[in-house]
């Protein structure tokens, strides 16, 4: 992005953003609550509309993008799943809104360790088995880019433990993945580096070193 600035009335929830996300690594998007995270995501998701600015995904916003599903997968916090499908029928159906073939369904749940709930309704999953399905439907149409917003909120240590592994194999596949967090320990055991905001501002981008906690917050500090 490229310095983007997104307002709701007279709340600047991101202001003058510029950083980018290099392929083939986890990047990470560190900030307190209400940093301003989810509404850069929304917002280079075409789901908010910026002030000015630019928010691009291979080259392109995300409304000019030829193939958006086979682009970039998200997750973000608020999907929602109709409570009386099963796991399954939820990504057949968004298998064929895209016109990605229904196998798809099968294999994604497999690939986040789903597969034994497939046929169970969505409404009687645990947070982490929504957040696991969330990333499934992400995963369909097998994109480059992956945009995150808190995928480890409600997993336990083992789930956190897990997708990491597989953000991991995702990048190092050459994918673009990026996932967003206000726990720093998430971020330190998913991401390479990290990417920080206060108050909308980018405060600056960080290794992923043993001492990540300390250097983040003397900069949290010093921006207050
Ligand atoms: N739809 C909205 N309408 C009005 N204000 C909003 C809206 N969405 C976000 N905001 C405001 O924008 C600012 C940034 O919020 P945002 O949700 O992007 O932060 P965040 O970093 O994702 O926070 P968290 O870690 O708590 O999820 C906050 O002041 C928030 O109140």
């Amino acid at each position: 992005m490229t310095a983007l600035t997104t307002s709701f009335g007279r709340v600047r929830a991101v202001s003058d953003l510029t950083f980018d996300v290099p392929a083939g690594r986890v990047t990470g998007f560190l900030g307190p609550n209400g940093a301003g995270k989810t509404t850069t995501l929304r917002t280079l998701l075409g789901l908010v509309r910026q002030d000015s600015g630019t928010a691009l995904i291979d080259g392109s916003r995300y409304v000019d993008l030829p193939d958006p599903v086979r682009t970039v997968g998200a997750v973000l916090e608020s999907t929602a799943f109709h409570p009386g499908h099963s796991a399954r029928v939820h990504l057949e159906a968004l298998c064929l809104a895209a016109r990605i073939p229904t196998r798809r369904a099968g294999e994604v749940l497999d690939e986040v360790s789903l597969l034994d709930a497939a046929d169970r309704r969505v409404g009687g999953f645990s947070l982490g088995m929504r957040q696991r399905l969330a990333l499934a439907s992400a995963l369909l149409g097998d994109p480059a880019v992956l945009v995150l917003d808190e995928p480890a909120n409600g997993l336990d240590p083992e789930g956190i433990h897990w997708l990491r592994g597989h953000l991991r194999a995702l990048a190092a596949d050459g994918r673009t993945v990026l996932v967003s967090s206000h726990v720093l320990t998430e971020l330190s055991l998913m991401a390479d580096e990290v990417v920080v905001i206060n108050d909308g501002h980018l405060l600056t981008r960080l290794p992923v070193t043993p001492d990540l906690e300390r250097v983040y917050l003397d900069a949290i500090r010093a921006a207050r």
